[in-house]
């Protein structure tokens, strides 16, 4: 009789939170949203278990509301290359995001503008990166020098225990800097490792910063405990820095740049009445969204790499073996080859999908209310593609998904693999720009250092943790290692 009772409970109570629903047709929550704040406090936590939790729970889809907002979590390979590759004019616009909120530029720039405007200013980007030699030797050339340098910082640095972290931000970005401004920056440049360190720091606050953006009322709160007057505060001082340097360039103190070829297609268009969106308000926000796309990414997956060679000192000596017998070790290699490789290039592919560092890609958002799965996503929601649901799915990489295995992207032939599902840069019309730039800057970066250096751990009994932080990308814990030159 009570199972009846607590039967009958439970059904009547379904049935009235679904009618009480804004929307039937919305797909499910996961659990009910709390008055006024909704699921605000579940989102504060390490979302990645979070949304495999409630996948397991709801399936390939589910809704969460935040304030009056909703934001629908898409799971599997199938859903996100049916919604951002064949349903790509319906979910490829931004919503508004925290780049927005803290620049005050809202929807400028490449990373968050949508529609007309968007479909100009990433082509004009683009367009000026492969002027600069993205896709060709040139840009690889370009890298090539910057990493001499860092391979020369490391080299000062062997024997005592290490972390590489900012030399890595630092040097990563200085790739990017040279693009966009120029010239390349001095390690101990303070002003340069101000603004790199500012980058990190607006990295670290961007999840706690959202909660404005879904309860707006919140920035009225006295203090700043969403530390959105913090990463204002780091943004203007990167766009001090950007003033600075749209100055010199106009004074032609900078040699060809982004900014002096981005001012000059500007003219052009202007100068023959082509309508145009271009103008100083964009192109100070794609130098903000490229130096910080630029600068956090690819280091963070050096800095995960090297974390994993650590771990597996094995498939480290696999990889200086395969440099040892392909280039050697009389002189560095080159961006040529990267075909010969095949298992350095595994590696940094399984790096990249166990890393997974954009776990949750950036938010689209639809120009208008769209049907999916049978359910309707209300125009403006913001969609999540998951990432981490299709790099961790068992179905597509096998039961050892969670261990780090090179070798998953080589084929019994010894060729490599490039399946479909591997989406470390996204998928459909907003794939990421620069992926051709990092899938270089990665390698290059990774085959020298694993040509000149060992990386051991300082405690081999007492390995850094591969813990991960969860924010707008996701980075490894800090930890400190051994560099030991192979070449004494
Ligand atoms: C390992 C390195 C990198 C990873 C994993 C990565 C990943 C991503 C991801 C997941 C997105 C979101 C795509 C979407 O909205 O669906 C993205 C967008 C973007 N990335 Fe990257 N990225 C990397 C490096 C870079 C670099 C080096 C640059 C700069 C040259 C760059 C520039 C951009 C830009 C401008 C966008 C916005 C594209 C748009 O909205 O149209 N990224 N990236």
């Amino acid at each position: 009789m009570d199972l009846v009772l607590i039967l009958a409970s439970v059904t009547l109570l379904s049935l009235y939170f679904w009618l009480k629903r804004e929307d039937r047709r919305l797909p499910p929550y996961p659990i009910m949203p709390l008055p006024i704040v909704g699921h605000m406090f579940e989102l504060a936590s390490d979302l990645r278990s979070k949304f495999k939790q409630w996948r397991a729970k709801c399936g390939d889809i589910f809704c969460l509301k935040i304030g009056s907002k909703f934001m629908v979590v898409l799971n599997g390979y199938d859903l996100l290359k049916e919604a951002f590759v064949q349903k790509a004019d319906d979910f490829s616009d931004r919503p508004l995001t925290v780049l927005d909120l803290v620049t005050g530029l809202h929807h400028y720039g490449i990373i968050t503008s949508s529609g007309k405007v968007w479909k100009e200013q990433r082509a004009v980007g683009l367009q000026i990166l492969r002027n600069f030699g993205l896709g060709n030797n040139v840009l690889a050339d370009r890298i090539q020098n910057e990493i001499s340098y860092y391979i020369e910082h490391l080299s000062e640095n062997t024997v005592k225990p290490v972390d590489i972290h900012l030399i890595t931000y630092v040097s990563a970005s200085n790739i990017i800097c040279f693009i966009l401004f120029g010239h390349r920056f001095e390690y101990t440049d303070q002003l340069f490792q101000k603004v790199v360190t500012n980058v990190s720091l607006f990295v670290d606050n961007f999840q706690i910063n959202s909660a404005i953006l879904f309860i707006p009322a919140l920035r009225h709160l006295p203090g700043d405990l969403f530390r959105v007057k913090e990463s204002k505060q780091v943004v203007k001082e990167m766009f001090q820095f950007f003033d600075s340097c749209i100055e010199k360039c106009r004074k032609g103190e900078t040699g060809e740049c982004f900014i002096s070829e981005y001012l000059k297609e500007q003219d052009k268009r202007v100068n023959s009445g082509i309508e145009t969106s271009m103008d100083e308000n964009h192109l100070k926000r794609n130098l903000f969204d490229l130096f910080l796309a630029g600068t956090d990414t690819t280091s963070n997956t050096i800095y995960w790499f090297v974390l994993y060679m650590l771990h597996y000192p094995d498939v480290q000596k696999k990889i200086f073996d395969e440099i040892n017998e392909h280039v050697g070790t009389d002189r560095i290699p080159n961006i040529l080859d990267k075909q010969n490789l095949t298992y350095l290039n595994a590696a940094i592919m399984e790096t990249q999908r166990i890393s997974s560092i954009a776990a949750n890609s950036l938010a689209h958002t639809c120009p208008r209310d769209v049907i999916l799965r049978g359910y309707t996503i209300p125009k403006g929601t913001f969609v999540v593609p998951s990432v981490d649901s299709v790099f961790y799915d068992e179905n597509i990489w096998g039961k050892d998904v969670m261990t780090f295995r090179p070798d998953r992207f080589i084929d019994q032939d010894g060729e490599l693999l490039n399946p479909e599902e591997f989406i470390p840069f996204s998928l459909g019309k907003r794939i990421c720009l620069g992926k051709a730039m990092a899938n270089v800057e990665l390698f290059l970066y990774l085959a020298n250092m694993l040509q000149k250096f060992e990386f051991r751990p300082v405690d081999p009994a007492q390995l850094p943790t591969l813990n991960y932080v969860f924010g707008q990308t996701v980075y490894p814990t800090k930890y400190q290692l051994l560099i030991v030159s192979r070449f004494g």
